[in-house]
């Protein structure tokens, strides 16, 4: 984290703490922009009764509180909504110059009509310190942004003062630039502590779900192909025969390669991982985004397909074309020399629910006609007993 602007060293980590952070401004500012403007507009009552030149003053106030309002509607726009930081410094910015134009007419009119010395601070001047810890704090912006606009308004109050009060003496001018860069350091570093605090939690939750997704990863995938192992494959099924929609017909196909053994034997076993991994794509690549595939344990592996409709020969296409991508030579390089493996597969199909279906029976079911598979010459595909489903 770098310790001037917090920002992360990792641009993946730093683009998701400002998706989280903008989110948070959103929900901050929902109240504290509303809120601060309708005190913003009642100081008015008070003005009113303070001065006799309140007609410009309220002019004044009528537009900052105009142009924050409509910064304020857009940032909350879908279209801007992840440009909140830039929107609310130009809110800050624009209700800072605002207020700086107050402070300076009603100076000017104090000191003209006498209800005032010269040097004494008008209220307005207050407000532009109430501005600087209300970006710092209120309006949620990230602390960089927070930190900028605090020092254009000190930088803007400083050298306004400079030059349109050069009467008023060095010692006012300094009176004010000091009160403006304390406001910035107080507001400012709860601002820096804030952010600090919540990024480090930030970077925990990151540290924890990592975590837990990894967990996850170990206790659902195969560590070899990614895919879902035997207990993900079981619980899939489990599901799918709990929340059963009538007229879909689901299948569970039952893949094991033909002749594996010997490429373990002749190649090695590093080779014949590798063949399983290949073989995992390409089942992945062949199916639709909803079916499922996973690797049962050595080389067995389970598809799991819903299609509506009463279309029981789709499942047995399916199993064709997956036949089809597993015998397709696979390509490899061993030692810098080109090995070409061929490898086919049976495949036994078992349509679901069935009366009594459990993710066991599907399994034996789909497991027992793939046996046939293999007895009728392998490298082909066999349906389970046609059953009466329960559609
Ligand atoms: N490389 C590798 N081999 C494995 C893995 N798990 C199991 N095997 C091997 O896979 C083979 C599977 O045995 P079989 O199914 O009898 O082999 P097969 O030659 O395909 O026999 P058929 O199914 O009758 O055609 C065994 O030799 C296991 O040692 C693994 O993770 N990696």
């Amino acid at each position: 984290m770098n310790p001037m602007t917090l920002c992360f060293a990792d641009d993946t980590l730093e683009r998701r703490y400002r998706r989280q952070q903008i989110e948070t401004s959103h929900k901050l500012s929902r109240f504290t922009i509303p809120l601060s403007c309708v005190m913003f507009a009642s100081y008015a009552l008070i003005e009113i009764s303070l001065t006799h030149h309140f007609e410009s003053l309220l002019l004044l106030r009528a537009g900052i509180l105009a142009s924050v309002l409509s910064l304020f509607l857009l940032s909350r726009h879908a279209r801007y909504r992840h440009r909140v930081n830039g929107l609310l410094c130009l809110a800050s910015l624009s209700a800072a110059l605002g207020t700086l134009a107050m402070f300076h007419l009603g100076n000017d009119h104090a000191v003209d009509h006498h209800e005032m010395h010269e040097g004494e601070f008008p209220a307005y001047f207050v407000s532009l310190l109430l501005l600087v810890f209300w970006t710092y704090t209120l309006l949620g912006l990230q602390f960089i942004y927070a930190l900028a606009c605090g020092l254009l308004i000190w930088m803007g109050c400083t050298a306004s003062c400079a030059i349109l009060h050069s009467g008023t003496g060095v010692l006012v001018e300094a009176n004010e630039a000091f009160f403006m860069m304390s406001a910035n350091l107080l507001a400012g570093m709860s601002a820096y502590s804030r952010e600090r605090q919540s990024r480090l939690l930030f970077l925990r939750e990151c540290h924890v779900t990592d975590e837990r997704d990894n967990l996850r990863d170990h206790a659902t995938r195969d560590s070899l192909t990614g895919l879902l192992n035997r207990r993900a494959l079981m619980e899939h099924l489990d599901q799918v025969l709990d929340i059963q929609a009538p007229g879909v017909i689901q299948a569970a196909l039952f893949i094991d390669l033909d002749g594996f053994k010997p490429i373990n034997d002749r190649h090695g076993h590093h080779i014949g991982d590798q063949v399983l991994s290949i073989i995992g794509e390409r089942l992945g690549d062949t199916l639709r985004g909803n079916d499922i595939v996973g690797r049962l344990g050595g080389d067995e592996f389970l598809v799991l397909i819903s299609r509506e409709g009463d279309s029981r020969q789709g499942p047995e296409t399916l199993a064709n074309r997956l036949v089809d991508a597993i015998s397709r030579p696979i390509h490899l390089e061993v030692d810098g020399e080109p090995l070409i493996i061929g490898v086919s597969a049976s495949v036994g199909v078992c349509l679901f629910p069935f009366s009594g279906a459990t993710p066991e029976t599907i399994i034996a079911r789909a497991d027992g006609a793939m046996y046939e598979a293999k007895q009728r010459g392998r490298g082909r595909v066999v349906a389970a007993n046609p059953l009466r489903l329960v559609l």
